[in-house]
């Protein structure tokens, strides 16, 4: 009996990819050791016309068969091989080899034919894996197509190879917007392209006044709310500058020159990576826009950065990498003095906080002209070097304290003779920036608020030990939320992230002792359109600032922030761009006074100093049934987790002590060390205690907990109103009577109503 294949629409993709191996297995060209299996492409199928009735039959495309093979396994027997019949002809079998061959696939080989192996595809012309799928499917339908246009005249020779019908078809698509609202900002047409590209309409209120006034040459300290887009006020006048000088360049036949045009410093890893996003989204999609990118960031190949500043346009990095890379010497410095534009991003934190040092040390780098500096440089050079800096310097955030706001905006006279001992303020670093002009541009495009628009604000109170239940039951009520959850140390984002892990939610974390390729994956994890809707991201202030994720529908305060600043830019989190959003924080009692002091702060009239009445934050109700129907698995949860974080450290510490004792060659015992350490008594001691006590807990214990934990999970908690459940995890009821979802559904909360 012939076999028979049949395609449809959704398998072609699958099976391009199998019949690509199977095709890669097949026979080699050295007739004498091919063992006579072949490779499902190297047949040679015949279509099977369809009945009539079937003919408008979607997605089925084809059904076709062969005569006179045998199935045979590949030997991981895996996959599907054929082999001629006994006493069929080989020959009758195989496929004839297509005028459209490219010599990229083996198409098949007859008997005694030409004994040359295909040519390799060199690596460097070699198709993207993404496009090897696409460009297959149309080689088939061209090859179908041969023989029907055998009888057509050849094609033209200069036609330009790739330009099919198909290919003008995806040319011809247009999927940008209208974007006639930025022809007042005077761009470039590359620059509306890529904005339409984008489908940003309309430029946001920072953009419409920071642009022209960074396009005119001025400094600039941009304030704007969260979210706002402030990324693109400075990305679109950096690109703007690099069209318009490498345009120049070609107009004089002159090779570009490599140099750096802009150095974007960034506060933390993450949004330097997302700076780089953006503004590389922007470049790629303007037309023959080739700007290059330089990410200088801690934690990642140093020696790969390195390389990358060596043919940057625009550098953007954190300090400490910055600075690192630039003081190895190698001439760096200067490459970096002709800089265009110098970019502080989150300003007020970026010129404070640690970062303080290599700011300054990046800042004095750029400007020293201290002679012998550079001894290669002779007396024309040094004399250009004289010139006033040509850089524009532009600051950027959504907060600056009060006093240098009203400095900034010119309502108050600058500090003095003592600013040498207010080095860490950032009225010292604003002036250390040296801007160009006296007074850089102040541009403050919303005085009053701080806050997104579309932000709700709210707060729940809840005893002090209590905060993992109430955030556990905040949870459950905003399900398919993707979260973003703020607390104020490490201990507290691992603990927690654990914790909700062990409640089956999917949980993820942030902190800055995490590896940075960690980090990198919890936020694309976190971020990834196609993740858990009901992702959690546990975090500490870390990603507090800059970081643009689209979907972050809740931000939760599980700590209080601790300034004013700190809760406009973790709330700024969600409500970005135009969408609405909540922060909800949850708050002890004892820490009621502090919290309305901050909310207060937030939401006074700009420069109207003095309490606000009314509390501005909305103080949510959480029912209690509902906090002690889950109280068990909160408890059950916590003792699993404390023992694992219990034994995980013990273990660690035990490790690093047995080692030395090892190097040392003395003999280890850890309840000898730790009476000799006095752990136990005084400060400290109690906490070691309970570390000790949560990490005795057997292995069967724990495995009776989780079993316990699981049970909770799986039962329906009714909280007295029909219809009225909770749920294991966070999962929509209507989405599961669709029968999406996966089975553990057990109920659904009422809103809360917030
Ligand atoms: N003109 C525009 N139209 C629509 N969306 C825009 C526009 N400009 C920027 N965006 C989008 O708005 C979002 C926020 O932008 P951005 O990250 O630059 O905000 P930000 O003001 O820097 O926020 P933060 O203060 O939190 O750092 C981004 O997703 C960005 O792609």
């Amino acid at each position: 009996m012939g076999q028979k294949r049949g395609r449809d629409s959704k398998a072609q993709g699958l099976e391009s990819k199998k019949r690509k191996k199977a095709a890669k297995s097949g026979p080699v060209s050295d007739d004498s050791s091919w063992d006579g299996v072949v490779g499902i492409d190297d047949l040679n199928w015949t279509e099977v016309a369809l009945p009539d009735r079937l003919e408008d039959a979607t997605g089925f495309l084809g059904l076709e068969e062969i005569d006179g093979v045998d199935i045979v396994r590949s030997s991981g027997g895996g996959e599907v091989q054929f082999k001629a019949k006994e006493g069929a002809n080989r020959k009758s079998i195989l496929k004839k080899p297509s005028a459209e061959d490219d010599g990229e696939e083996w198409g098949g080989i007859s008997d005694g034919e030409s004994n040359e192996k295909p040519t390799a595809v060199p690596a460097a012309e070699a198709q993207p894996a993404k496009d090897e799928k696409k460009t297959k499917n149309k080689k088939e339908k061209k090859a179908k197509e041969v023989k029907a246009k055998e009888a057509q005249p050849k094609r033209d020779p200069n036609l330009k190879a790739g330009l099919s019908f198909a290919a003008l078809e995806e040319a011809g698509e247009d999927d940008g917007v209208d974007v006639s609202a930025w022809d007042k900002l005077g761009l470039s047409p590359e620059i509306l392209t890529s904005l339409s590209k984008l489908t940003f309409s309309t430029p946001t209120t920072v953009q419409k006044s920071c642009i022209p006034a960074i396009l005119d040459g001025h400094d600039v300290v941009g304030k704007a709310s969260t979210g706002s887009g402030k990324t693109l006020a400075f990305g679109i006048p950096i690109l703007e500058h690099y069209l318009e000088k490498r345009g120049k360049k070609e107009d004089e036949s002159e090779k570009p020159k490599s140099d750096p045009m802009a150095l974007i410093l960034s506060p933390t890893r993450e949004l330097a990576h997302q700076l780089a996003k953006h503004i590389g989204d922007l470049i790629t999609n303007a037309p023959d826009a080739d700007a290059r990118i330089a990410l200088l960031t801690g934690g990642l190949s140093i020696q790969k950065q390195q390389r990358q500043l060596a043919n940057a346009d625009i550098v953007i990095g954190t300090p400490g990498r910055v600075w690192e890379i630039l003081s190895t010497g190698s001439g760096l410095i200067r490459k970096m003095q002709g800089i265009k534009f110098l970019v502080v991003d989150e300003a007020d934190r970026l010129l404070s906080e640690g970062h303080f040092k290599e700011v300054e040390e990046i800042l004095g780098a750029l400007d020293r002209k201290e002679q012998g500096d550079f001894p290669d440089m002779d007396e024309e050079e040094e004399a250009a070097e004289e010139e006033p800096s040509v850089r524009q310097t532009l600051v950027f955030s959504a907060t600056f304290h009060r006093d240098l706001q009203q400095k900034l905006a010119g309502k108050s006279r600058w500090t003095g003779g003592d600013l040498m001992d207010k080095k860490e303020s950032m009225e010292y670093l604003l002036k250390k920036l040296n801007f160009r002009e006296e007074k850089p541009k102040f541009i403050d495009v919303n005085p009053v608020q701080q806050m997104a628009e579309g932000l709700k604000e709210g707060i729940v109170e809840c005893p002090a030990m209590e905060k993992d239940l109430y955030l556990y039951s905040l949870l459950l009520y905003y399900p398919k939320h993707r979260t973003l959850v703020f607390t104020n140390s490490i201990s507290a984002v691992r603990r927690l992230t654990q914790l909700l892990q062990n409640l089956q939610l999917p949980a993820l974390a942030l902190h800055s002792s995490m590896a940075q390729k960690a980090r990198l994956r919890s936020v694309e994890r976190f971020s990834s359109p196609t993740s858990d809707p009901s992702s959690i991201l546990v975090a500490t202030d870390v990603a507090a600032r800059g970081l643009d994720i689209k979907g972050i529908d809740c931000v939760i305060h599980y700590h209080a922030p601790r300034t004013a600043d700190t809760y406009v830019h973790r709330s700024g989190r969600t409500a970005r761009a135009g969408a609405v959003g909540k922060s909800v924080i949850i708050c002890a009692p004892e820490e009621v006074v502090s919290v309305a002091r901050l909310a207060a702060k937030v939401h006074a009239q700009n420069g109207k100093k003095g309490p606000v009445k009314k509390l501005p934050l909305e103080s949510l109700d959480i029912d209690r049934r509902v906090v002690s129907r889950v109280r068990t698995r909160i408890e059950l949860a916590k003792k699993i987790t404390d023992s694992t974080i219990a034994k995980e450290k013990i273990s660690a510490e035990d490790n690093w002590l047995r080692a030395a004792a090892e190097d040392l060659g003395v003999d280890y015992d850890s309840e000898e060390f730790d009476e000799s350490q006095g752990k136990g008594r005084g400060r400290g001691g109690g906490r070691h205690q309970k570390e000790k006590q949560a990490s005795s807990i057997t292995k069967g214990e724990l495995a009776g907990l989780r079993a316990e934990l699981k049970n909770q999970l799986s039962q329906r908690v009714n909280i007295g109103v029909s219809e009225r459940y909770l749920t294991a995890g966070r999962i929509d009821i209507e989405a599961l009577l669709r029968g999406e979802g996966n089975n553990s559904f057990l109920g659904h909360l009422d809103p809360l109503d917030f």
